[in-house]
């Protein structure tokens, strides 16, 4: 059997926008899904564990299947297995589609703005082509990821899947990533996020990124975010970076995509910590808040308000 982790990750700037092709900073988070891949007697078959579901089909059907005709919850797994098989058959060679189990499991929780979709996507296409023996590359794995993103979604950015892919932290700018300017990586590795998964969400991140994307402001708003983002490059001091997450949270809530209780944690981390923001598509999900090194009263806030989780962040390389 074959074992693949994946890492998770929180977006610092330029959620929503980046869509649109506007900037955004990212960074890998270290909790991780797995994926186990073996032989199979005579199905391909998919243990999804976290959705209590097991998907089953013979590999002769898979490259005709129908996504549309899945629940939302498995589109995603579904969409990528047929991706990655139909990218294998055609482009490196696959010859012949042998029978898998794949079981996948996480420690992400799921639909709460950490990128458990991509993780998730980019698990099932590293477990199938490991498993038929094929290599591919990052650029392989991330172009065909956020296809499979964009097809459940119908908008996406390469945000998750390239942070996901790569690991550490990355810049998108027009839609490419890049690794971060090396000094203002090293300024961000010296600052401790705390990630707070405030509440279940309303609304998936396909709902979420439609409706912003039909907001009447969207543009102005849009390149609010990308100045943020441009005085991001020149900071060097915790206090800067937090007020600018603060601004961002500020215009993301303009979209609607905030909640009552995203509000109170992101006040929190502006009161009790150098500061605090949504992260990934809102709806509910999570907050990330940028650390003072006292932390007592913040945890004391966040204790009062009621939040699911807390997890100390630790990049994943
Ligand atoms: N471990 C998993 N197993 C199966 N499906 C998963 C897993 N993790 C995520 N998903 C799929 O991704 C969806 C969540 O994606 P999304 O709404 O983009 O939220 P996020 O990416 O913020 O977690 C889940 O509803 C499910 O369809
Ligand atoms: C809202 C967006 O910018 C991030 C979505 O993140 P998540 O699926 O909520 O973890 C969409 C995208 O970049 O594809
Ligand atoms: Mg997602």
């Amino acid at each position: 059997m074959n074992t693949i982790k994946t890492p998770s990750k929180i977006i610092l700037f330029g959620e929503h926008a980046v869509v649109d092709g506007y900037p955004a900073i990212s960074m890998a988070l270290d909790l991780k899904t797995t994926g186990e891949i073996e032989e199979n007697f005579d199905t391909i078959s998919i243990d999804l564990v976290d959705l209590n579901e097991i998907f089953e089909i013979t590999p002769e059907l898979i490259k005709n299947l129908e996504i549309s005709n899945f629940s939302p919850a498995l589109k995603y797994v579904i969409c990528a297995v047929k991706s990655v098989i139909f990218y294998l058959s055609e482009f490196k060679n696959l010859k012949e589609i042998k029978p898998f189990k794949l079981k996948l499991y996480s420690e992400i929780p799921l639909s709460c703005g950490l990128g458990s979709s991509a993780s998730v996507v980019v698990t099932v296409i590293r477990s199938i082509s490991n498993f038929y023996g094929i290599e591919l590359d990052n650029d392989e794995t991330i172009n065909l990821a956020y296809s499979v993103e964009k097809e459940v979604q119908g908008r996406a950015s390469v945000t998750d899947t390239a942070t996901i892919s790569l690991g550490g932290m990355i810049e998108i700018i027009n839609g490419k990533y890049k690794p971060m300017p090396k000094d203002l990586e090293e300024f961000i590795k010296t600052c401790k996020f705390l990630v707070v998964n405030v509440e279940e969400r309303t609304r998936k991140t396909a709902e979420l990124v439609h409706d912003v994307s039909k907001h009447p402001e969207k543009e102005q708003i849009f390149e609010e975010i990308g100045k943020i983002i441009q005085n991001v490059r020149q900071v060097t001091d915790k206090a800067e970076l937090g007020k600018l997450m603060n601004e961002n949270h500020e215009l993301l809530k303009k979209f609607g995509i905030s909640t009552e209780k995203l509000d109170l944690v992101a006040k929190a981390g502006q009161k009790y910590a150098y500061g605090g923001k949504l992260t990934g598509a809102g709806g509910g999900g999570s907050a990330i808040i940028l650390l003072k090194e006292d932390r007592e009263e913040l945890l004391k806030e966040l204790k009062k308000i009621g939040v699911i989780g807390i997890y100390e962040c630790k990049m994943a390389n």
